[in-house]
């Protein structure tokens, strides 16, 4: 379970260029829920998301996850954290373009100092899963927009995190690839997941069991 506990983050304090990107953000996500947040450019909807990921840290209020603050954690704590509680999908994808899938694959298992061996035999799975196992040894700058999406999912289902947090994933897919990544994140919910997706698409935001909506670092239910 999140919980945000009245969070505020304000960029630039007592400058002409004072933002408030976060202005009294509460809300909760139960284990399970599928969780959308829309809402304009520059609304506060990637920053949220890295108070999720202890990326930031709130200037008040908390973020508590599964009962620890990630703000009153070590910086080696919280990354132990995203590595094994998180998948964490990015919109640039963030993988590594002159690398094979599977090696990108096996970055997670590496940084938890976990085998190849095993991490070979974990990605060869997550791929059949996602019917993309024909990739496994292509280098990333090969693929396209919606392969590369998969991939970054794969890499976030590596560890098997029961959280999914994506911001922006369907930014680069077309129509088709939008709604196949849709039919995927709801499945993954249904078996157990626990999902945050910061979307513009609409089709995706609907698909939200819990749908909310940000304007000027203001978080409203939908
Ligand atoms: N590191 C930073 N330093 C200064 N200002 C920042 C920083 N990060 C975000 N901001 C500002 O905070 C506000 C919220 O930004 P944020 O990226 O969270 O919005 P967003 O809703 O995700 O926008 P988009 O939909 O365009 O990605 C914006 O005004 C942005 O310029």
């Amino acid at each position: 379970m999140i919980q945000l506990n009245h969070v505020y983050k304000t960029f630039f304090k007592g400058k002409d260029t004072e933002v408030h990107a976060l202005d009294d953000v509460t809300m909760t996500v139960k284990d399970g829920d599928f969780v959308t947040i829309t809402g304009p450019s520059g609304s506060g909807k990637s920053t949220l998301m890295r108070v999720v990921e202890g990326m930031e840290c709130a200037d008040q209020g908390n973020c508590i996850l599964n009962g620890i603050d990630l703000a009153k954690s070590s910086d080696k704590k919280r990354a132990e954290i995203r590595n094994q509680k998180m998948g964490i999908v990015l919109q640039d994808f963030g993988l590594f373009n002159d690398q094979t899938v599977k090696q990108n694959l096996q970055l997670p298992f590496l940084i938890a100092k976990r085998s190849i061996k095993s991490a070979n035999i974990r990605a060869q799975e997550i791929l059949e899963y996602l019917h993309i196992a024909e990739l496994t040894n292509r280098k990333v700058q090969t693929l396209s927009g919606g392969q590369k999406q998969r991939v970054a999912i794969a890499r976030g289902l590596m560890m098997d995190a029961n959280l999914i947090l994506a911001d922006e994933p369907t930014g680069a897919l077309d129509h088709k690839a939008t709604e196949q990544l849709i039919f995927l994140l709801k499945k993954l919910n249904k078996e157990g997941k626990t999902i945050v997706v910061v979307t513009h698409d609409m089709e995706m935001a609907r698909s939200g069991t819990k749908q909310f909506y940000m304007e000027d670092g203001k978080i409203f239910p939908l």
